[in-house]
């Protein structure tokens, strides 16, 4: 007998069953499930070397694992093909000197092999959207770190993801711009409901941005503990319930 609807349970955006992977002789990751689901936004925190770059690698399908199964929105990753329903942002900006702003957040449409009117209409939408309009025709070099991250951060949606994975974005700004890219990607991703898997060794941005925080250990990398916070947004790091959350994550660690 079928379940009714209203017990059907969601399938999950992402779902890792015991992932593993090995660079040589070294286990980099063992054991790693875990259920993502849509509209979520994961913390994997950890610190460094515990396979946190390695396991976004494998979800975005960068880097093949050795053994488990990842699953794309119920669909095994082998069988996926749309893999432009996923966004990468990495550490540096890589925003290329030689393009305008607008031709830099018009390049990830370009491999859609979309028309170039529709691209220029595309790239000045998710320019508004970081609310950057007025710098469409600047150059990378006459921004700020903060206007470059807004920027690639438009790039990143202007494919219309709908899992946006990022390895620690902000980690190069001052701390003011870092809070302010924290609350403008959760403005962006609650307009569009994208799932997000965040890698990040900052606790505190784990607690302020993350619905659930994957604490990961090293040697080899594995998850240690999962943690939801139920926390009221937006959150301010001085708040109590915050950094009683920051400090009980700072001791699983
Ligand atoms: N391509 C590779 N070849 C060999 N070893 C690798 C490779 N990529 C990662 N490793 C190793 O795998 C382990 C996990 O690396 P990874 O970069 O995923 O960790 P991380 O948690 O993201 O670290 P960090 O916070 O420093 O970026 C490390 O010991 C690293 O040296």
């Amino acid at each position: 007998m079928n379940a009714p609807s209203s017990l059907a349970v969601a399938v999950p955006a992402l779902s890792l069953k015991d992932i593993g992977k090995h660079f040589d002789g070294l286990e980099a990751l063992r054991g790693i499930s875990l259920d993502v689901a849509k509209g979520e936004i994961v913390a994997l925190l950890g610190t460094s070397g515990c396979g946190k770059s390695t396991l976004l690698n494998i979800v975005s399908g960068l880097l093949p694992a050795d053994r488990g199964e990842l699953r794309i929105d119920g669909q095994p990753a082998s069988s996926f093909r749309d893999w432009r329903q996923i966004a990468y942002m990495f550490q540096e900006d890589r925003l290329l000197p030689w393009r305008s702003i607008r031709a830099n957040v018009a390049f990830g449409l370009e491999a859609q092999r979309s028309r170039r009117a529709e691209r220029i209409i595309k790239a000045e939408e998710a320019l508004r959207l970081v609310e950057l309009e007025g710098f469409a025709r600047a150059w990378p070099h006459q921004l700020s770190g903060g206007m470059r991250s807004r920027v690639a951060l438009a790039r990143s949606l202007v494919v219309e993801p709908q899992i946006l994975l990022m390895d620690e974005p902000f980690s190069k700004l001052d701390p003011q711009t870092r809070a302010q890219m924290h609350q403008e990607l959760l403005r962006l991703q609650r307009l569009k409901n994208i799932t997000v898997v965040f890698v990040t060794h900052d606790v505190e941005e784990a607690v302020v941005l993350a619905d659930r925080v994957v604490v990961l250990e090293p040697r080899p990398g594995r998850i240690r503990a999962i943690k939801p916070l139920d926390l009221a947004r937006p959150r301010i790091p001085t708040d109590l319930a915050v950094s009683e959350q920051v400090r009980q994550l700072r001791m699983a660690l």
